[in-house]
């Protein structure tokens, strides 16, 4: 796992920086360090100063604006199983009124782009007729302009991965843990078992043996390793999309450890002149992303209603006298 994780263990805790969400399910009151912006979008929640700059700049200059979300625990909801994780149908409607406003709207996965895609419902809404999905971190996409799907070729080193594991978590006593097969990458699932913290702490070492030893990764995170190729994650994913699209500035909303490479680029290229916006989908299971944001969003639904008010916000701008 990469120094710069500061774990791969999601947090039972709660989110204990002080500063309070947007969204419906909005509680704690504002922290002191932090101004406030514009409330039509961010209610009372806090924003850095930073993260106001950016939301101005997205404001006055929509049609430069790339809007980058991550899927699961952002725009769709954490549940048991992964195959009924689907995107939040407010979610996806303020998506597509953005989608006729600004630059361009990406989802950037660790999902295949074809089950994004599918969970999603992007293919079927007129608005998301420029979306892109960027999936397995980056080396798989779908445009909608054309349907089109393109990906690097599968690792054959999985499926070496995929035969072990059976040995390997029934001699962990951990033979319930579901197994996400994802082509190019493989995902161990602890969700469900009796102890998910435990179970997953358990994997964590012979997950990294098994990886390391095929000449693989571990992507941890909310009670899932997944073992995929090196190579591409979200960040490399996210500065190569701004880049071929010209963002002017941009958002990025993430929820987990996959997300913070992503955090990463967007910080870069403001530093670099970019304005840009980190929204973190809280949650009680993981607040790495918490500190680093600029926004906190209260969960997929506090995202839904954040990227709602910033639709209507766009539009009403737009709106003619
Ligand atoms: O990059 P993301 O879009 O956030 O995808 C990351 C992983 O998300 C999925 O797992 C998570 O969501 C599941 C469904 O809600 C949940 O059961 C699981 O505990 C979460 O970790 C997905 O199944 C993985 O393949 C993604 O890599």
């Amino acid at each position: 796992m990469p120094d710069q994780y500061p774990s791969g263990r999601p947090s039972s805790d709660t989110l204990s920086n002080g500063r309070s969400p947007a969204g419906p399910d909005s509680a704690e009151s504002a922290g002191t360090d932090t101004s406030i912006t514009d409330a039509a979008i961010t209610g009372d929640a806090a924003i850095t100063d930073a993260g106001a700059e950016a939301l101005r700049a997205i404001l006055a200059d929509p049609e430069g604006a790339v809007i980058g979300l991550d899927f699961d625990g952002t725009i769709a909801p954490i549940v048991h199983d992964p195959e009924q994780a689907v995107a939040d149908p407010a979610a996806v409607a303020a998506l597509a009124r953005l989608g006729h406003r600004v630059r361009s709207i990406v989802v950037i996965t660790g999902r295949p782009a074809r089950t994004a895609v599918r969970l999603g419902h992007f293919a079927d809404q007129a608005g998301l007729s420029g979306m892109t999905v960027l999936g397995q971190y980056g080396v798989e996409r779908w445009d909608a302009a054309d349907g089109s799907y393109s990906g690097h070729p599968e690792p054959p080193e999985i499926a070496e991965v995929e035969s072990a594991l059976p040995a390997l978590l029934d001699e962990l006593g951990l033979t319930g843990a579901r197994i996400e097969h994802k082509g190019r990458a493989i995902g161990v699932h602890t969700r469900e078992l009796a102890d998910p913290a435990a179970a997953f702490t358990a994997l964590l070492p012979p997950l990294s043996e098994l990886a390391t030893a095929h000449g693989l990764r571990l992507e941890p995170g909310k009670f899932v390793l997944e073992i995929r190729a090196a190579g591409s994650d979200k960040g490399d994913a996210l500065r190569e999309f701004a880049a071929e699209v010209k963002a002017r500035s941009l958002v990025f909303i993430g929820d987990d450890l996959g997300d913070l490479p992503a955090f990463d680029a967007v910080r870069d290229l403001r530093d670099r002149g970019t304005p840009g916006l980190l929204v973190c989908s809280a949650s009680t299971e993981q607040d790495v992303l918490a500190d680093r944001s600029d926004l906190i969003a209260a969960g997929p639904s506090g995202v839904a209603a954040w990227l709602t008010d910033l639709a209507d916000a766009i539009e009403s701008a737009k709106a003619p006298a």
